[in-house]
């Protein structure tokens, strides 16, 4: 497959004349100063990790590669004498018969030097120390903000492209140390895009001393790159690239093994496809920190691991290049994980509009010939949005209690949970979440209630009203402690709501132990929809029983929302009653009914003995 894809060999190709029309930074021995921002490049510098030259240690250290721990690849670099980085993909045949991929007729993947992925290791190796280090050298800001020059001994990494994408990985890689080298088809038009410190030149030339070389272009023009196959030949190619939507469903190879296919002398990298040109400019955040890496070849994998690790990012290691796929679709996600959740929030707000918009408008306009209509922005929504956030609570509990009345039934916990159950325990945190959206929503709205002309004009009707029956003061106190119980008993189940999403937060969540996170996801969670659940009632308190409140024969929506909670509430009550809950709990410990494990609880010989034979 891989040498189908291949373009012809071309050993004798021509190389371009070499101008040097970037700008090429005097050496200078690196002093490492505070950290900056500021403008640089295009959209200006970013915080790069300053750790150039300094850090001399790996693995042992705490920028050591987690991969190369991880993995037990020895840190030394070392690769077996006479075992090509890329025996795995059977880059032998392929190089020596030239016919397929790019390169050298005479090159095989056994040929690949060991010493220049040696070097590579060493290269990363020296970057990755010191991750605390101020993250832009200040030698390396000239007086109008731009990176002026790269230290001498700074690892020296090539870029081919000179995109937004390769625009801003140079800036970091020059924040975090390296000396770079951009190769161009055209380096005299992109020289002034990138900072002074990085050197711009023809991609023949750039390609010539680096052993880490990013592929900073789209996969289309990857075999425009074919002529430099024999400078190539040993080198670690970074592929950086994305495919679009269609592209990833029409294609079943990624972009970085059709690279790999294309130079089989080379040892193909897939990372940093998931951070963004943004991200890359402008520093790692939290929340998209991770650089997923996969490659045939654990030493190149390692030195690449590395150079993420000095930029500050995390490196994840996805494996061989197989997994290149998984990973070129990573960002083509869109919210993963919230579809089902969002369309069932989706289908229930219709229902509950739709049922509200029958009793609240159409039934005054048919009955009464009365027009409501204006209820339907704001009114409407709001009656309907408590409904949707109140049974999306419910249904975050009820797949727990159906999951521990199937324990109950089966008399084991080793038996694997129906798909559609276990996908919908998976999905409780994304439920819960809306659930708080569309309750943090209704509390809007009741906010915005009293601003409306509707209720302006409903309080001086009745003001109206009042004189003209000659009435000096309406209080009816069942109604004053109905609202009042009513509002508190709101606020106080979206306080509680607000705390479970809050810990839903990974940063919140990681900082608590696994009790503490049970504690307020199970406990104030349940503690959260009996409050909802006394706020539905006291809404209704005694509508239900009145039959003008049967529209068209349909009870009040709140009855409705009523049903799923209620069965959720006491199911729940039930498995605490001694009997389910011994028995649940020893389920939960390893207890089977009629299994060959008879597990006795320590505390309680005697309900062991009378339940281990059941
Ligand atoms: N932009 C982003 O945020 C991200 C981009 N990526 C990936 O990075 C890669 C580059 O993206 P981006 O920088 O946005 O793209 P650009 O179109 O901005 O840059 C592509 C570069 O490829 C070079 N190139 C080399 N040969 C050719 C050719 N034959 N035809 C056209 N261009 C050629 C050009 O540089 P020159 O003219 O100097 O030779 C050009 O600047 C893509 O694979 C993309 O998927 C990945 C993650 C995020
Ligand atoms: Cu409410």
């Amino acid at each position: 497959m891989a040498a189908d894809l291949g373009c012809p060999s071309d050993e004798g190709s021509h190389r371009p004349a070499r101008p040097r029309p970037g700008s090429v930074a005097a050496p200078e021995p690196a002093r490492w100063g505070g950290a900056r921002r500021g403008g640089a490049g295009r959209g200006g510098a970013d915080t790069g990790r300053d750790v150039g030259g300094r850090a001399r240690s790996v693995g042992g250290g705490r920028c050591g590669s987690p991969i190369a721990r991880g993995r037990g690849v020895r840190a030394g670099g070392h690769v077996p004498a006479g075992r090509s980085p890329r025996a795995g993909r059977g880059g032998a045949g392929r190089g020596a018969a030239g016919g397929g991929a790019c390169g050298p007729a005479t090159a095989s993947s056994a040929d690949l030097p060991p010493p220049r992925l040696r070097a590579a290791g060493r290269l990363a190796t020296q970057m990755s120390g010191e991750m605390d280090k101020p993250l832009i050298s200040r030698r390396l800001v000239d007086s109008d903000g731009s990176l002026a020059e790269a230290p001498s001994e700074a690892p020296k990494v090539g870029v081919l492209g000179s995109g937004d994408f390769a625009r801003s990985l140079v800036t970091r890689l020059l924040g975090s140390g390296f000396s770079v080298v951009v190769g161009s088809r055209n380096p005299k038009r992109t020289a002034g895009l990138f900072p002074s410190a990085a050197q711009v030149t023809f991609q023949a030339e750039a390609v010539d001393s680096p052993d880490v070389i990013f592929v900073a272009m789209f996969r289309e023009h990857y075999s425009s790159l074919c002529g430099l196959s024999d400078q190539l030949a040993g080198k670690i190619l970074v592929d950086v690239s994305n495919p679009t939507e269609q592209e990833h469903l029409r294609r079943r190879e990624s972009n970085a093994e059709y690279l790999a296919s294309l130079f089989p002398t080379c040892t193909v990298v897939k990372a940093f496809n998931v951070i963004s040109a943004w991200t890359l400019q402008s520093g790692p955040r939290d929340g998209n920190r991770q650089v997923p890496i996969c490659s045939d070849h654990p030493e190149a994998k390692r030195a690449v691991s590395e150079m993420v690790q000095a930029m500050g990012f995390m490196p994840m290691d996805m494996g061989s290049l197989v997994s290149a796929r998984e990973v070129e679709a990573m960002p083509l996600r869109l919210l993963p994980g919230w579809k089902v959740p969002a369309l069932l929030a989706l289908g229930l707000f219709i229902f509950f509009y739709v049922y509200n918009f029958v009793r609240d408008v159409l039934q005054p306009y048919v009955r009464d010939g009365k027009s409501k209509f204006y209820k339907l922005p704001v009114s409407v929504v709001n009656t309907t949005l408590p409904c949707v956030a109140y049974v999306l609570l419910s249904l975050v509990y009820l797949p727990g209690v159906l999951a521990a009345a199937l324990q109950l039934h089966r008399g084991t916990k080793y038996r694997r949970f129906p798909d559609w159950l276990d996908h919908w325990l998976q999905h409780r945190k994304q439920i819960g979440l809306l659930s708080f959206f569309c309750a943090a929503l209704h509390a809007l709205y009741s906010f915005c209630l009293p601003l409306g002309r509707v209720s302006r004009y409903e309080v001086v009707n009745l003001a109206i009203k009042q004189v003209l029956a000659n009435k000096s003061h309406l209080w009816i106190e069942e109604e004053v402690w109905r609202m009042e119980i009513y509002l508190s008993l709101g606020v106080l189940a979206l306080g509680t709501l607000s705390l479970l999403a809050v810990t839903s937060l990974p940063s919140i969540a990681n900082s608590l132990n696994w009790r503490e996170f049970s504690f307020v996801q199970s406990t104030l969670g349940f503690v959260a929809l009996v409050l909802s659940t006394l706020h539905t009632l006291t809404y209704g308190w005694t509508r239900a029983f009145e039959d003008s409140h049967y529209k068209f024969y349909l009870p009040p929506t709140f009855t409705l929302t009523l049903l799923v909670p209620c069965v959720v509430i006491l199911a729940k009550g039930l498995f605490l009653l001694p009997c389910f809950r011994h028995r649940l709990s020893k389920i939960r410990r390893g207890w089977e009914k009629d299994g060959a494990i008879k597990f006795t609880l320590p505390m309680d010989h005697a309900l062991a003995q009378k339940t281990s034979h059941v």
